[in-house]
């Protein structure tokens, strides 16, 4: 528990531009890593601090609703990664069949390769019913927790170890795996590992399966309008 004294306002901290630059270039050279993993564990320390950067997260009303399950046991491995193709071969017979033998060759997972595994959790009753600022709002926890995946990211970045999410499964098969009662949800299973190579840009980009949309295409706009709907 944090003492409140130690809340107290104090001066707001200046950046350098360094350090400006720093935090720019760990964003932008953030990547979705599944294949590149090195078998190196890594540091207790190292993965402290990562940890350390998911729980300075910001959460709706403070409620800190997510848990770190760590996932080293080569068997709950071999079953979450079995999780995995069950479901990868349902989304692969999903897409229009033109696609179907692209969406194969990719590799989107690194289960087995990741010296370690990390599920993300939300604990949906965390807090009660009633927290501020999730009352009318009941998913805001489950947002609160993305935050704290994506401090991961950026902090696993910046220690250089890659991280990588996988989405492809089926909850019902995931859950009884690592032994999730059902309030608890989960929000995003990951690998991570040192790695000595990776994609300068998204990688499925640089395999042609999707497109990065240029910046200014992202139209900042005062309020939503369908730009299919504009006339001239
Ligand atoms: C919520 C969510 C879920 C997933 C992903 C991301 C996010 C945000 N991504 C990674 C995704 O493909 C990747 O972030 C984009 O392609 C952009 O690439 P970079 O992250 O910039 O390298 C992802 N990648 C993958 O290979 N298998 C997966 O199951 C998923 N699932």
């Amino acid at each position: 528990m944090t003492d409140p004294a130690e809340c107290a306002p104090v001066k707001a901290r200046v950046f350098s531009r360094a350090e400006r630059q720093a935090l720019y270039d760990v964003i932008a050279h953030r990547r979705d890593v599944r294949n590149e993993f090195l078998p190196d564990p890594i540091d207790p320390q190292v993965l402290r601090r990562i940890l350390q950067a998911a729980h300075a997260a910001p959460s709706v009303g403070l409620s800190q609703p997510w848990n770190f399950i760590l996932i080293r046991d080569p068997q709950r491995r071999a079953s979450v990664r079995q999780a995995f193709a069950r479901a990868n071969a349902e989304a692969a017979s999903m897409f229009p069949a033109e696609r179907r033998s692209d969406y194969a060759a990719l590799k989107l997972e690194g289960i087995d390769k990741a010296p370690l595994n990390i599920c993300v959790t939300c604990d949906r009753e965390r807090g009660g019913k009633v927290v501020l600022g999730r009352t009318h709002n009941p998913d805001m926890d489950l947002y609160s927790t993305v935050c704290a995946v994506q401090n991961m990211w950026l902090a696993a970045r910046a220690e250089g170890i890659g991280m990588g999410w996988v989405s492809i499964f089926n909850d019902a098969d995931l859950r009884p795996i690592l032994g999730l009662p059902d309030h608890i949800a989960i929000v995003a299973y990951l690998c991570l590992g040192h790695v000595e190579e990776l994609f300068d840009g998204p990688e499925l980009a640089a395999r042609g399966w999707a497109t990065q949309d240029e910046f200014e295409t992202v139209v900042m706009q005062e309020c939503w309008t369908d730009p299919a709907a504009a006339t001239d």
